[in-house]
């Protein structure tokens, strides 16, 4: 079980909505998925506009809980005034706060991603923030109070997994709520092992949009998740430098 503020979740994984070869590969994979979390750009989208293309048109949005993002603003104001539209639409109290500082990279601006965070938990909203896997920025994050933090596993849409896994279980082990890894997700086995570093969940687009076939790939992250969830709950043998005997020296049968 996943809880990010008032919000409750069975799965772990939380799925982009752009960028699908088709409407169909995206509908079958989101179901097949198991997400029942959402995100999408809402500058992407005019929401209030039933005549404009819609992302999202082609799946049963009961069935979800929406995740609207800021990608796309460069600024903690441009953020707010994303979040505000989003929350004017009634769609969900939840935001993903992206405010990126290099249009080369995508990484975050950490500045104007704090200011836009403490913003928007002023004005009551369920603050997500992506953040970079600056470890010192995501504890003062929580410290201000937003509900989960998002580090970056590598550059969004890079599909390069996680680069610096040292980051990320130092994030891990010093947080008390809820840690998405999100972007940069490749494979399976990054998601994996994101989740058997402690993650609490992953957000992923790319990998599955991107995929030669986006419903297999779908999938395959849904099982890898839940598998490196396992794997975390049950406790991983530690590494040692030599090796140690598999079979048992005392007390064998025979
Ligand atoms: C959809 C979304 O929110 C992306 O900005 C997110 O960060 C996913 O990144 P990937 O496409 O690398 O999975």
């Amino acid at each position: 079980m996943l809880k990010i503020g008032e919000h409750i979740f069975q799965s772990r994984l939380m799925l982009g909505t752009g960028k699908y070869p088709s409407f169909a590969s995206q509908k079958e994979a989101v179901n097949i998925s198991g997400t029942e979390v959402l995100t999408f750009a809402v500058r992407r989208m005019d929401i209030f506009d039933s005549n404009e293309p819609n992302l999202l048109e082609e799946l049963d949005l009961q069935k979800y809980s929406l995740l609207p993002n800021t990608a796309g603003a460069k600024t903690a104001e441009e953020a707010v005034r994303i979040a505000r539209l989003a929350k004017a639409s009634e769609l969900c109290d939840m935001i993903k706060v992206e405010v990126i500082g290099c249009d080369k990279t995508l990484l975050p601006d950490p500045f104007e991603t704090m200011k836009a965070s403490v913003q928007l938990l002023e004005e009551g909203f369920t603050v997500l923030t992506y953040t970079s896997d600056d470890v010192v920025l995501a504890r003062r994050l929580e410290e201000e109070g937003v509900h989960a933090i998002m580090p970056g596993a590598s550059p969004i849409g890079s599909g390069q997994g996680i680069v610096n896994p040292l980051n990320l279980q130092f994030i891990i082990e010093q947080s008390n709520i809820p840690v998405i890894v999100d972007a940069g997700i490749g494979s399976p086995s990054d998601a994996s092992y994101a989740m058997e570093l402690g993650a609490d969940g992953i957000l992923l687009n790319t990998a599955v949009s991107g995929a030669e076939d986006p419903v297999k790939m779908a999938e395959a992250m849904k099982l890898a998740i839940e598998s490196g969830r396992l794997g975390y709950e049950a406790g991983r043998i530690p590494r040692k430098t030599y090796a140690s005997k598999s079979s048992p020296e005392s007390g064998v049968i025979g």
